[in-house]
């Protein structure tokens, strides 16, 4: 029977990645996509932005919105601090059986939390259900229509605080509009653009960083 690509990108992963080694997941994923097959993952251009939001940031707890097959999961949590804690939520139940296997291909499931369900019913159970005060880091990358009603969403059930970093995808394409004038325009976020590329392409693209002031 046909493959899926989530699955054949797992096997990109099970054949040219090393067990317990995040960074070459990472970089196996990315060959599997540049060199076979295009895929939604943020990539390497991209994910060098994420990489560097990340270190800043240095977050105790991160949501990731849309897991896919776990590439920017692994991504962001190889390099988070010890003891800290990744929740990703994953709606599709065939992305989050490739994704889980990933994760256990990088090592991380201790860090990593996948849950399976939409974030617009997930995001109000974050604190009774999973035990999470605020998010220090959220990254959007679900779909790009639920960016802002998710936003407003995370805002009311008190799940950002003063200095919670929101990072988003995809704002240029498939883009945004309504997330970005939202950001750019609401006195409560400071937002900055990362000009970039379209994953494993010469498209623009880039990502909106977004701090929430409270
Ligand atoms: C509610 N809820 N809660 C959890 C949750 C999780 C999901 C899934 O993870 C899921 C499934 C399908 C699509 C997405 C969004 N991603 C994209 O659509 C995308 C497209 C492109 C692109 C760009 C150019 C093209 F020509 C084609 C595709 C490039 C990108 O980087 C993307 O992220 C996410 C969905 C809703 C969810
Ligand atoms: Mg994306």
């Amino acid at each position: 029977t046909q493959s899926t690509r989530p699955q054949r990108i797992l096997g990109a992963v099970q054949q040219n990645a090393t067990r317990g080694d995040p960074r070459s997941v990472v970089r196996a994923i990315d060959q599997y996509c540049r060199n076979q097959e295009w895929a939604m993952n943020v990539g390497d251009e991209k994910g060098c932005i994420l990489d560097s939001v990340v270190s800043e940031v240095n977050p105790a707890t991160v949501l990731e919105l849309g897991t896919y097959c776990g590439y920017s999961t692994v991504r962001i949590a190889s390099l988070l601090p010890p003891h800290a804690k990744l929740i990703t939520l994953e709606f599709n139940p065939e992305f989050a059986v490739i994704a889980r296997q990933v994760i256990a291909w990088a090592g991380l499931e201790d860090k990593i939390q996948l849950v399976e369900g939409a974030s617009g019913d997930l995001i109000p159970k974050m604190k009774e259900q999973f035990g999470v005060e605020t998010f220090d880091l959220v990254f959007l990358d679900h779909w790009k229509d639920r960016y802002l009603p998710d936003t407003k969403l995370m805002e009311e059930c008190g799940l950002l605080r003063k200095g919670s970093v929101l990072l988003a995808d995809n704002v240029i394409c498939p883009g945004t509009p309504e997330y970005l004038e939202f950001v750019r325009s609401s006195p409560r976020y400071e937002s900055q653009y990362f000009k970039s590329h379209l994953e494993y392409t010469k498209v623009e693209d880039g990502l909106e960083k977004s701090v929430f002031l409270g």
